[in-house]
């Protein structure tokens, strides 16, 4: 489903934020773990086709971000760190909206879709408000339902549970576990009760490379990396 492929990333002429990242995932969730200024959100962009990498390149089902981004898009649904919304359309009107953009001609359709992920995301209450009055959380999840309008293969969420309660936490984890059974996700965290409560595998990514790559259990010395680098970054 995704292939990382050598790839690399440099903003300015100093700074390598990405060196040489190999990864291959199949269907699960993967974790992707690191501190601030790892290049978490970098990674994640480059596989959305959002940024470019310097080398190398990402296959998304057998598609190159470089040179077949529309092909890619189409298989993708991301949801970046920070996602601006319209504050004056409802949660409804802005998941229809997503769903004419992702090309769903029928009115009947979108309506199914967009009523199947307010229940989803447990918004239904709040769909007829407008998002200017929706909590961090509200916004969260409503920015993760767009990411999931079309079932896409490949889901791509950058920091999922950050602004939501621990309620709401176990649910978006126990969605995206579901939906990593038949799909891919990936997930950018700081959380490590994130990683072990949904994901099928982690990478932990530190100054730029891969530190570690396996299946998350708290027995694993991704832990241990972990620990390690926080005492370096304090
Ligand atoms: N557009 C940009 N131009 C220049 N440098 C950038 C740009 N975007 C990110 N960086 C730098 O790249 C590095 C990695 O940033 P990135 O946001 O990918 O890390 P992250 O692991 O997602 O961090 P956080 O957990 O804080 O979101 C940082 O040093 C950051 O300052």
């Amino acid at each position: 489903m995704i292939r990382i492929l050598d790839v690399s990333k440099q903003y300015d002429r100093e700074t390598l934020v990405l060196q040489q990242i190999e990864l291959h995932m199949k269907t699960g969730v993967m974790g992707l773990l690191g501190f601030n200024g790892a290049g978490k959100s970098t990674l994640l962009k480059i596989m959305a086709g959002i940024e470019e990498p310097t080398a190398g390149d990402v296959m998304i089902c057998g598609y190159s971000v470089r040179s077949e981004p529309d092909e890619v898009r189409s298989r993708i649904g991301y949801l970046p760190q920070h996602f601006e919304m319209y504050p004056h359309l409802t949660g409804r009107e802005m998941l229809d909206y997503a769903c004419t953009l992702k090309g769903i001609r029928s009115r009947k359709k979108r309506k199914e879709i967009v009523t199947r992920l307010l229940y989803e995301l447990n918004l239904e209450a709040k769909a007829k408000d407008k998002i200017k009055t929706y909590s961090t959380g509200m916004k969260q999840r409503l920015g993760l339902a767009q990411a999931m309008i079309g079932e896409p293969p490949v889901l791509i969420i950058d920091e999922p549970t950050v602004g939501l309660d621990p309620e709401e936490k176990m649910r978006v984890r126990k969605l995206l576990a579901a939906y990593g059974r038949e799909h891919t996700v990936v997930l950018s965290t700081h959380i490590l009760s994130d990683v072990e409560n949904c994901c099928t595998h982690a990478a932990v990514l530190d100054e730029g490379k891969i530190r570690w790559f396996g299946i998350p259990d708290c027995k694993s010395e991704y832990r241990e990396i972990l620990m390690e680098g926080h005492h370096r970054h304090a």
